[in-house]
């Protein structure tokens, strides 16, 4: 009964959603890893699949033998590869569970689903009001908000600040004659946590050619991590923020504060 012929060949329906799991999860592997290096290495790995299945089919002993060895210890270096790709997956994935911090039942019956977000609102308001002066002044700018999880950085090349978050702290920082001027600025909760900070660079070859090292850092630090980093460009004095590694440019104040309403607001 739950048995399929098809062409001579017998399939239980097992062996069909065993196969249509599989497709999926290399269609999703091929959608996170596309841009990046790590998707040249995937490419590598699925033809050395593929050969292993062929030698096989063939029956030649010696060649199936070798590259069944190389694929055993493959996972292993799959997992060193692939380490930051397997962990935005698995951040994604616990995005989506439903104890998650978005989720509906975590909302429902979270005990301070009816705090005001007063705290928010002022944090929001004084980067909006920074980034604001700093856009129409080309005052070049770049600005981390670690949401979730703690961000890592440098703190050899970093200044400590730990201060409150203000319009003017941080455009007295990005002044452009101000020692701390140069890298990002991380904010963690209510709290400028650092300055000078050196970001790493997005290695994706999808980003347009013309953004320079700001814009790409912005993307950098986003892309294996819950954070959202802003931009002011000195050379245009535009507006972008960079999200799960996905760059949005020239976007509007009102815009921003929609985004940092969904970060910082509903996102907790
Ligand atoms: N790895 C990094 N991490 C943090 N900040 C960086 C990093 N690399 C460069 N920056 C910052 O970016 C500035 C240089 O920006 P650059 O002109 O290369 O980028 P851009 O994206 O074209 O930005 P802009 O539009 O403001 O010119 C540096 O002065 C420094 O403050």
């Amino acid at each position: 009964m739950d048995v399929i012929n098809f062409y001579g060949y017998n399939f239980r329906w097992l062996n069909l959603l065993d196969l249509a799991i599989v497709i999926f999860l290399i269609i999703q592997l091929y959608r996170l890893l596309k841009g990046s290096l790590a998707f040249n290495i995937f490419l590598g790995l699925l033809c050395i699949y593929a050969a292993y299945f062929l030698v096989r089919a063939l029956k030649m002993p010696i060649l199936t033998n070798v590259l069944q060895n190389f694929i055993n210890v493959g996972l292993i270096a799959i997992i060193i590869i692939f380490q930051p790709e397997i962990r935005k997956f698995l951040l994604v994935l616990g995005k989506k569970t439903p104890l998650s911090k978005d989720s509906f039942l975590t909302k429902l019956f979270l005990p301070d689903r009816f705090k005001s977000y007063k705290e928010e609102e002022h944090i929001i308001n004084e980067i909006i009001t920074a980034i604001g002066h700093m856009a129409a002044s080309q005052t070049g700018a770049l600005i981390v908000l670690a949401t979730t999880y703690r961000v890592k950085f440098d703190t050899a090349s970093s200044i400590p600040i730990d201060g409150n978050v203000s319009a003017k702290l941080i455009e007295s920082i990005f002044e452009k004659n101000a020692p701390l001027h140069d890298g990002a600025l991380i904010i963690v909760g209510n709290k400028i946590l650092a300055a000078k900070v050196i970001l790493p660079l997005s290695e994706n070859p999808n980003l347009p050619t013309r953004i320079g090292m700001r814009h790409r850092s912005a993307v950098g630090i986003t892309e294996h991590s819950d954070n959202l980093a802003i931009c002011v460009s000195e050379e245009r004095g535009t507006i972008s923020y960079a999200e799960d590694g996905i760059l949005t440019q020239d976007v509007s104040l009102e815009e921003l504060k929609v985004k940092l309403y969904e970060t910082l607001v509903e996102g907790l």
